[in-house]
């Protein structure tokens, strides 16, 4: 653990917990679900408090579901194998051997880290693909540009979710689990399709009617042109952001599929920074406002 907390009086220690009361009492039995940023996951430290929230989360009786990133890992491995990637529109061009690549970092590594590390925290933790108890289907994705809806890209083995049936989630977390989830998804002829993990994370919280859904990344929230916090999004201000072009890279998929979330009555969507120490605990139960909330109206 990050003694984050050593400087902060007693009384202040005392505080911040009782503050957290109405909260535990509020999101007792609720769903939320928290997309970890393959970015937010690069500090070994911050990903032990990472799995201790998760633990605590759960130990009060508040339902977590992880769907976890990893882009960067990837990287890393396509670059070992002199690969490099190329993104359109914040998504991987993904051909067969990438997807691969993809399917072993994901699922075998990144995914098996956080499973232990929540074991580690006290936490039971399962590991899931998309095709674990047919989570999650998917066929190839049709990109158009965002600009010119006549341009088509043609993304490879991008997936674009079908379907997802929640009910191996559900059965987990009735039974005590913490499910970890891995953004892989599978046709019909079985074969494998590379998700952005914050659209399974949008999705799979629609789905669940999730109470919340936090995404954490490597800034601290949505920033504009001139590099400032912005706290709250409507619907309308993001379509200007995505026209100015302040929205861009990664950040279009996880807007894209905060806002879809949101206005498909996901109470709270936040996009938070997940290098500072405990944001996510914060997030949920504080009264602090970290971040960026999106807001479907
Ligand atoms: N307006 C914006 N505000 C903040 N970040 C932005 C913005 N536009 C693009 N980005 C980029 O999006 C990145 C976060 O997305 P991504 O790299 O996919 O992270 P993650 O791995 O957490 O999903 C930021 O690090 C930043 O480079
Ligand atoms: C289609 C697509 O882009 N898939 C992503 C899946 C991992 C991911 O989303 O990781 P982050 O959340 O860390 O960005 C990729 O290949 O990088």
């Amino acid at each position: 653990m990050t003694d984050s907390i050593s400087h902060i009086a007693p009384r202040d220690k005392a505080e911040i917990l009782a503050q957290a009361l109405p909260y535990i009492r509020k999101f007792h039995g609720k769903t939320m679900v928290i997309k970890y940023g393959g970015n937010a996951m690069t500090d070994p430290a911050l990903q032990a408090d990472f799995a201790e929230d998760v633990v605590l989360l759960k130990l009060v009786g508040i339902n977590p579901v992880v769907v976890h990133g990893g882009g960067p890992q990837i990287e890393t491995a396509l670059n070992r194998l002199g690969k490099k990637g190329e993104f359109i529109q914040g998504m991987r061009v993904t051909d067969a051997e990438t997807m691969e690549v993809v399917e072993w970092v994901l699922a075998g590594e990144v995914q098996q880290d956080i499973v232990g590390l929540i074991h580690q925290a006290g936490g039971k933790a399962v590991g899931l693909t998309g095709r674990d108890g047919g989570l999650i289907r998917a066929k190839k994705l049709k990109m158009v540009d965002n600009k010119d809806p006549s341009v088509e890209y043609d993304v490879g083995q991008v997936g674009d979710i079908v379907a997802i049936d929640p009910s191996v989630v559900k059965a987990l977390q009735d039974d005590a689990f913490i499910p970890v989830i891995s953004p892989i998804g599978f046709g019909e002829e079985n074969e494998s399709y590379n998700i952005n993990a914050d659209v399974v994370a949008s999705k799979l919280a629609t789905v669940l009617q999730a109470e919340k859904l936090v995404l954490l990344t490597n800034t601290p929230g949505v920033l504009d042109k001139a590099g400032n916090l912005l706290t709250d999004l409507t619907a309308r201000e993001i379509d200007g952001l995505f026209a100015d072009g302040t929205i861009s890279g990664g950040m279009l998929p996880k807007i894209s599929g905060a806002l879809d979330a949101a206005k498909a009555g996901v109470n709270a969507v936040h996009i938070i920074d997940g290098r500072v120490p405990h944001s996510m605990l914060l997030e949920i139960l504080t009264d602090q406002a970290y971040g960026t909330m999106i807001r479907s109206h």
